[in-house]
């Protein structure tokens, strides 16, 4: 840390541009916490059974939207569709026709949590790609390919290497979102991509690596998709947020599972950070002397790619440090969110 690092710091208002709100019992805790300070986020649509249509899309929204009404702030939600074997052109024309889906979210079937439904063959997918390219309705990406024989800690770069490269090549005015990224080779791809493909990256990545989770002791609140990598692909990410490029913004994938799902013998995928993102991205920032940069990654880039204008009111946060909540409530079940009971270094004071 330099001694020059500023205590307080004023942003233009972040969104969230990859988050978990998930439904029901969970929603006036996902909401509560992203309503903050976040100006927008982008919904994931892997509910059981996930957001297909702009049906279910709207549908969604009104239970999200009634979640928050009682919050002192409110954010807006984006909506996205997930796209299965059966997804048809016509609900693309309708979705990028309405006023409230911004995106289709491709999950390769079993990548990742509640992805059962996701697609088993994407050339079969080629008739639905086509009308998002001629539409310009973004795609986003859970990039990994799922073969048994793969190991995981090369599933991202397999996914580049065998899917996104000839997906970019085939659709070259489709935009591109690679979801939460989590390796140098996948910050390599988006860099050296066109322009209309572009990435989200996750505070956790930026601020551990495969040791935090597994040395020790296996701690299984860092297990997320795709999995943590080693300490170079964290500095690899690193250095893309803050590298000052327009294709890198924020997304939490903040990934709610209740407690006994998460510390089981075969525990569920995803980290819960929303209730903190901001926060704990710069800390990451700050600890690569990137600070400056934060404004542009969390609140820039992200509007910027979706064609949407920036927020135009600021946050501020200031170096004081707090401690996180040792849980949450989600609903009459316990959360254990990621950094539980630590010390986080940045809190968001009111303006
Ligand atoms: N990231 C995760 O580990 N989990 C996410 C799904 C996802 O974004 O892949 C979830 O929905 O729990
Ligand atoms: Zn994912
Ligand atoms: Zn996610």
């Amino acid at each position: 840390m330099s001694e020059n690092t500023p205590k307080r710091i004023t942003l233009t208002r972040p969104d969230d541009w990859h988050v978990h709100l998930r439904d029901g019992d969970a929603l006036p805790l996902t909401t509560k916490d992203m309503s903050r300070y976040m100006g927008r986020a982008i919904v994931m649509p892997n509910l059981t059974p996930p957001v297909r249509t702009v049906q279910d899309a709207d549908l969604y929204r009104d239970r999200i939207t009634a979640a928050m009404s009682k919050l002192p702030r409110q954010f807006e939600p984006l909506m996205v569709l997930y796209l299965t074997d059966k997804t048809t052109p016509e609900e693309i024309v309708r979705a990028a026709k309405c006023s409230f889906v911004y995106a289709a979210k491709l999950y390769p079937a079993g990548a990742t949590t509640n992805s059962d439904s996701g697609v088993t063959d994407i050339n079969a997918l080629h008739p639905v790609l086509e009308a998002m390219e001629k539409h310009d309705f973004p795609l986003l990406i859970h990039g990994e390919v799922t073969n048994d024989s793969v190991d995981i800690f090369d599933r991202e770069k397999r996914f580049i290497d065998k899917t996104l490269r000839p997906l970019v090549a085939a659709f070259p005015k489709l935009r591109i979102v690679l979801e939460h990224i989590t390796t140098a080779d996948a910050a390599d791809f988006v860099s050296d991509a066109p322009a209309n493909v572009a990435a989200t990256i996750t505070a956790h990545h930026l601020l551990y690596n495969r040791n935090h989770m597994l040395v020790g002791g296996i701690r299984p609140h860092f297990y997320c998709l795709p999995i943590l990598k080693r300490r170079s692909h964290q500095a690899a990410l690193l250095a893309a947020a803050t590298s000052g490029s327009n294709k890198f913004f924020l997304g939490t994938d903040s990934a709610p599972h209740p407690k006994d799902k998460k510390e089981a013998a075969c525990g569920c995928a995803g980290s819960y950070t929303a209730y903190a993102a901001i926060e704990m991205y710069a800390e990451a920032f700050e600890r690569v002397g990137g600070l400056h940069q934060l404004e542009a990654f969390a609140s820039f880039n992200g509007p910027d790619f979706y064609g949407l204008p920036r927020n135009t009111d600021t946050i501020t946060l200031e170096k004081t440090s707090w401690r996180a909540p040792e849980s949450l409530d989600m609903g009459g079940t316990p959360l254990i969110p990621l950094r539980a009971g630590e010390t986080l270094s940045w809190s968001v004071i009111d303006d």
